[in-house]
Formats: C-alpha cells, structure tokens, sequence
C-alpha cells in the first residue's frame, strides 16, 4: 500500500515522515517531488573496482546549468534532508526527467524504514541534457510495512548511508565483506 497525500501529511504532522526543506506544493496525489541539490560528482577513476574505495569529485551546478554527459556516471543529490520512521521510503524517476532521456538511479530506488538522509541519485543520460540545481528531479513514495521492524537503519551498526550529507556519497560497497 502507497501513503495518500492525507496519509502523508499525516506522518509529516507526526514526524514520523521529515522532509526538509518542504512544500505544500511539491506534494503530489501520492508522492512528494524532489530537487536536484547543487553539487554533482564523478568518480576520480574511469575503470572503477568493486572492491575498492573509488573516490570521487565534487563539483557546483553552474547558475547555467550543466550538461550530462552519456557514457559517464555522475553522482548526485536531492535538496530536500529525508527521515522516515514508520515506512518505506522509495525514490522514483519523474515522467518529464525520464522523457528527457534522465535515469536518477541505477538499480536502486528502494529506502529502508529509519533512513535518515538526503538521497544520492545515480545520474545517466541517453542524449547530452542540460541539467540545473533546483530542479524537479524525482519524487519519494511511501510503502506501508508489514510486520515489526527489528532494527530501524539508522539503529544498524553498519549502515552505510545514513547521516547529514549535502553531496552525493560514493559506493561504500567496499565496506561489505566478499
Ligand atoms: N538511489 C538511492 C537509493 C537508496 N538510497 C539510500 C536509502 C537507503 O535506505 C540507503 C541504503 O540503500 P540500500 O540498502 O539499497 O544500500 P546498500 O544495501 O548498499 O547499503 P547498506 O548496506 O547500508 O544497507 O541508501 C539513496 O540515497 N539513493
């Protein structure tokens, strides 16, 4: 079951649902819409390696805007501070950045009941695209949750991607034991 927009403001008045910064406006039928922050990142090595901590470059979205790239990954993340306690958080594309050819995550949409942070979105493109900072970029659904929460992922010991981050965070998959 996906939250209404009742159900939604019902959790924000709670504080069960954060959003910040939030408006009224950006509250959809059953979704809120999110925006591009204003830094992106690229990854320092083309060939990156599993195993390893591949480390990344920050940079500013120009007030021009700035144009993706097809063929490279770039990191990058939303505006709006995120805290869910009660429900699954899900980040989803937007039709009108999909129609212009945008991806905003690479196989992962899904948040994890606790999550507290802004999100990092895994940005490609299918034709070069001019992007801005503040743009519409994706909108957040909320799933009820079956059953008891054993531990939140803000409570998991090792969490990787929970914090109070203003840039995207690179794949901390090295961290994982294989
Ligand atoms: N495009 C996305 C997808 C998810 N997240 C956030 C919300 C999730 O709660 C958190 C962790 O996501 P996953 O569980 O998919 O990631 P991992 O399994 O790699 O990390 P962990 O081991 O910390 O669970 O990252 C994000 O910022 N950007």
């Amino acid at each position: 079951m996906i939250l209404s927009d009742k159900r939604i403001l019902e959790e924000i008045e709670k504080g069960t649902i954060v959003i910040a910064p939030y408006d009224r406006k950006y509250l959809g039928t059953n979704s809120y819409d999110v925006h591009l922050g204003k830094y992106l990142a690229t990854y320092k090595d083309r060939v990156l390696d599993a195993r390893k901590h591949n480390e990344i470059d920050h940079f500013e979205i120009p007030e021009e805007g700035f144009v993706l790239q097809p063929g490279t990954l770039y990191l990058g993340v939303t505006e709006e501070y995120t805290e869910t306690h009660a429900h699954v958080p899900f980040l989803e594309g937007k039709s009108s950045t999909g129609r212009l050819g945008i991806d905003i995550h690479a196989t992962a949409g899904k948040g994890d009941v606790g999550f507290c942070n802004t999100w990092t979105l895994e940005i490609s493109c299918a034709q070069p695209v001019r992007i801005y900072a503040g743009m519409p970029i994706g909108q957040l659904i909320y799933f009820v949750v079956e059953g008891e929460v054993e531990t939140l992922y803000n409570k998991k010991g090792n969490a990787k991607y929970n914090g109070r981050t203003i840039k995207p965070v690179e794949s901390m998959m090295w961290r994982n034991e294989f």
